[in-house]
Order: structure tokens, then sequence, then C-alpha cells
């Protein structure tokens, strides 16, 4: 469904990712784990065309993105939720999602998404920036959804989120998955989160893949000290 191949990214004259290869199969999570400053964020604005890309190419389905802007990136079926969520917080929790519909010229917030995550049906005429971290999370996510994307890419999703809003939103994540038959690549430090939620762990240091596990045979010692600074 994605595929990454010897992606380069520079800032200036300093190279941070060098020549990432990942695969992400149909209906896949995939957990991209590391700790501050190893190349996840990065990885992330590259796939939506916020950084530019060096050299490699992404290929979502049939489709070489490379090198389209980010708004077409999204038209194709990707979507993100940036780290810090970065919801419109003057805006209400309607419209923040409305501005999700507009890549797909809809008007109205599907039913769905106010059932997948009712707080904000409860909460549609709030301010984003009046609701908690867990709430604007949910905010973000349903934005994302709004324009029906094949992948769906998350930043970091667990920072500064209580543990039990954590657990539900694994829950919510692999629902998504399941239902809409999304594949989600999400990038995390929490490792309890990584392997409730997926069906492979990689881990990226120095803007480099450096280890790769299946759910069922990762070594989490071994995860563990990866992120251990
Ligand atoms: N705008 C920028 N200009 C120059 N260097 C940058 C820029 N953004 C990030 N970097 C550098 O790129 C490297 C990777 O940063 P990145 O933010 O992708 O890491 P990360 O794994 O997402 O970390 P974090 O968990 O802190 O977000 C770091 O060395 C960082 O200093």
């Amino acid at each position: 469904m994605l595929d990454i191949a010897d992606l380069h990214v520079s800032y200036g004259q300093s190279e941070v990712l060098h020549g990432l290869d990942i695969k992400v199969a149909p209906n896949e999570i995939v957990a991209i784990m590391g700790r501050n400053g190893m190349g996840k964020t990065t990885l992330m604005k590259s796939l939506m065309g916020i950084v530019p890309t060096k050299s490699g190419s992404v290929t979502l389905g049939a489709t070489d993105i490379t090198r389209l802007k980010s708004y077409e990136r999204v038209a194709n079926g990707i979507a993100y939720v940036p780290q810090g969520r970065m919801i419109f917080s003057t805006m209400t929790v309607q419209e923040n999602i409305e501005t999700g519909l507009i890549p797909r010229g809809e008007i109205k917030v599907p039913p769905d998404l106010y059932e997948l995550f009712p707080v904000l049906l409860e909460m549609k005429g709030r301010r984003g920036g009046n609701l908690s971290g867990g709430q604007q999370q949910q905010l973000a996510i349903a934005r994302a959804l709004a324009t029906q994307p094949k992948v769906l890419l998350l930043d970091e999703p667990t920072e500064g989120i209580q543990p039990s809003i954590i657990r539900e939103m694994a829950r919510t994540l692999k629902r998504i998955r399941d239902e809409r038959g999304l594949s989600i690549v999400v990038s995390e430090q929490v490792l309890s989160f990584a392997l409730d939620i997926a069906d492979r762990v990689l881990v990226i240091e120095n803007g480099e893949i450096v280890h790769e596990d299946k759910r069922a045979d990762v070594d989490e010692a071994k995860v563990a000290r990866f992120l251990s600074v």
C-alpha cells in the first residue's frame, strides 16, 4: 500500500534520513520507534510533502507521490495526525473536522466519525482549544479520517496523553483499521503502546532503520535498549 524506497531527506546540507526502505501492507499497522531526534517527524513530514525529498521514492498504491504537493498526496489517500495534534484551537470541533472534508468536496460530517468518537459529537460546538489533550487527539484523528485515507500517519500520538486514554486510543485505532481497511504508520517512543497496536515494529536510529520485528517475534528488551538514552 505504501512503499518507501531509498528515501533520503536533508535540511539544507545536513542529511537526516539516509536511504530508508519501508513497505507497509494493506491493513497493516507499523510502529516506527526511536528516541528524540532520530528522524521520525522528518519521515512523517517528508511522506506528507512538508519537507522535500532529496532522492528515493514514495509510492501509494499504484501512484508515485514523491513529487506531489501535500494537498495532492491527501487527495491520493494519505492523511496525517501531526505531533502535538495541531488542531485549530479557535475553531469549533465541527469546523475542525470540516476542514478534513474539503479535499473530498463533502460538506456534512459523516455520522460514523461521531460514532467512533462520541465525545466529539457532544462537544461539536466547543472550541478545539478548550478540549483536553486526549479529546484533541481524537479530534485530530477524526479530521484526518474525514479525508478518507488509505494510509493514516500518526506522529507520537501518545505524547502528553494519560495512560488510560492511551489504551483507549490503541483500541480505537485498531477498530479504525479493521472497519476501514486502512494501513497505519505510527511513530512512537512508548513501547507498550506500540506492542498493543502494531503488526510490525521498526526502530529508527540516526535516520536509518536499525531493527525490525514482526509483533509476535518482538524482542522487547532489545527494542527497549534502543529507546533508552
Ligand atoms: N527544520 C530543521 N532544520 C534542520 N534540522 C532539523 C530540522 N528539523 C529537525 N532537524 C534535525 O533532524 C534530526 C531528526 O529530527 P526529527 O524531528 O525528525 O526527530 P524525531 O525522531 O521526530 O524526534 P522528536 O521525537 O523529538 O520529534 C534531528 O537531528 C534534528 O535536529
